[in-house]
């Protein structure tokens, strides 16, 4: 569970230490933004309860026939692009070209809204009766995450930037949202190496007793163990670029090699799709739909894999 001499490989952050403005916490978030781009949440009110309902009715999804779990897969999306929810089956994502395509299955979420905006949804997914509880615990969930932990997070990263708490909040009116569940078979699970693309990450990793998540901090690969209570929070290119490069996304990957399957939950949090985000100490503004489209224009149409996975080492 832990690194060298039981010290965690990153960085363990109380959110409720943060929403109390304490300055530890904040300059512990500072010091973790700036240098490791990855680290624990703890404190952060998320329903244990239904993390782990979500994860049971995930496997269920998974142990799925394939031609079932095909149903709702991209070619039957209706939103635009059609890649951003919905299922995708083993060896169907490349995160980095020259690792292959991933040993993995995902199922994609999103925040539905009408209007036809990019990564608005609607997304098809199954029901009730083919994968119970499943949706219900998604959307709990996303509420859980997107109500609570992520502003609260938000307005921390902000005031350890010495901003005002509120600074990121008028690009956040409507956040866009990849939800995802992922399922790494036993014994060869992969995910290649990459950086994610958005704001920042909020995952949780279904608690197995070896690492199969790897993340380059500080110079060197690390394996990333569970820690009991704590969700994983790591910083995207948005971020990155929105901040000239001093808040870091950091490289990961995944390399699961144990004798049980694993199952983890992403959400991967962006501004609002038309946000222009002008960085904070100069350059060029961009957007979010420009940024998310040529992402997924990578990933999908390119195949040259997710967020900066090009340039890492
Ligand atoms: O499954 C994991 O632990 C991480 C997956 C990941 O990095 C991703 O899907 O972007
Ligand atoms: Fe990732």
């Amino acid at each position: 569970m832990n690194g060298i001499q039981g010290t965690p490989v990153l960085p363990v952050i109380s959110l409720a230490q943060l929403a109390a403005c304490e300055p530890s916490a904040l300059a512990q978030l500072h010091e973790a933004c700036v240098h490791d781009g990855f680290f624990y949440l703890v404190d952060h009110d998320l329903s244990t309860a239904l993390i782990e309902q979500y994860l049971a009715a995930a496997q269920a999804f998974f142990a799925l026939p394939e031609s079932v779990k095909q149903r709702f897969g991209h070619d039957r999306q209706r939103g635009y692009p059609h890649t951003a929810r919905g299922y995708v089956g083993a060896y169907g994502e490349t995160l980095h070209p020259d690792a292959g395509p991933d040993n993995k299955q995902h199922l994609d979420w999103g925040i539905d809204r009408p209007g036809g905006a990019p990564f608005a949804g609607p997304s098809v997914l199954p029901d009730e009766h083919l994968a119970p509880g499943l949706n219900a615990c998604a959307y709990a969930l996303q509420d859980e995450v997107m109500e609570h932990l992520f502003p609260d997070l938000r307005r921390a990263i902000a005031t350890a930037l010495a901003l005002p708490p509120q600074a990121f909040d008028p690009h956040f009116a409507q956040p866009t949202l990849i939800q995802r569940a992922s399922y790494y078979p036993a014994g060869a699970g992969t995910a290649g190496k990459h950086t994610d693309n958005g704001f920042l990450t909020v995952l949780i990793q279904q608690a197995l007793p070896q690492p199969s998540l790897r993340v380059h901090t500080r110079g060197q690969w690390r394996d990333v163990p569970c820690l009991e209570g704590a969700v994983l929070v790591n910083l995207g290119d948005l971020l990155q670029r929105w901040t000239c490069g001093r808040l870091v996304s950091t490289a990961h990957e995944v390399v699961h090699y144990q004798p049980s399957a694993r199952v983890s939950l992403a959400f991967f949090i962006y501004p609002d799709i038309d946000a222009i985000i002008t960085p904070i100490g100069g350059g060029p503004s961009f957007s979010t739909a420009e940024v998310m489209l040529e992402n997924f224009d990578s990933i999908w149409v390119r195949k040259q894999g997710a967020g900066r996975a090009r340039q890492l080492v």
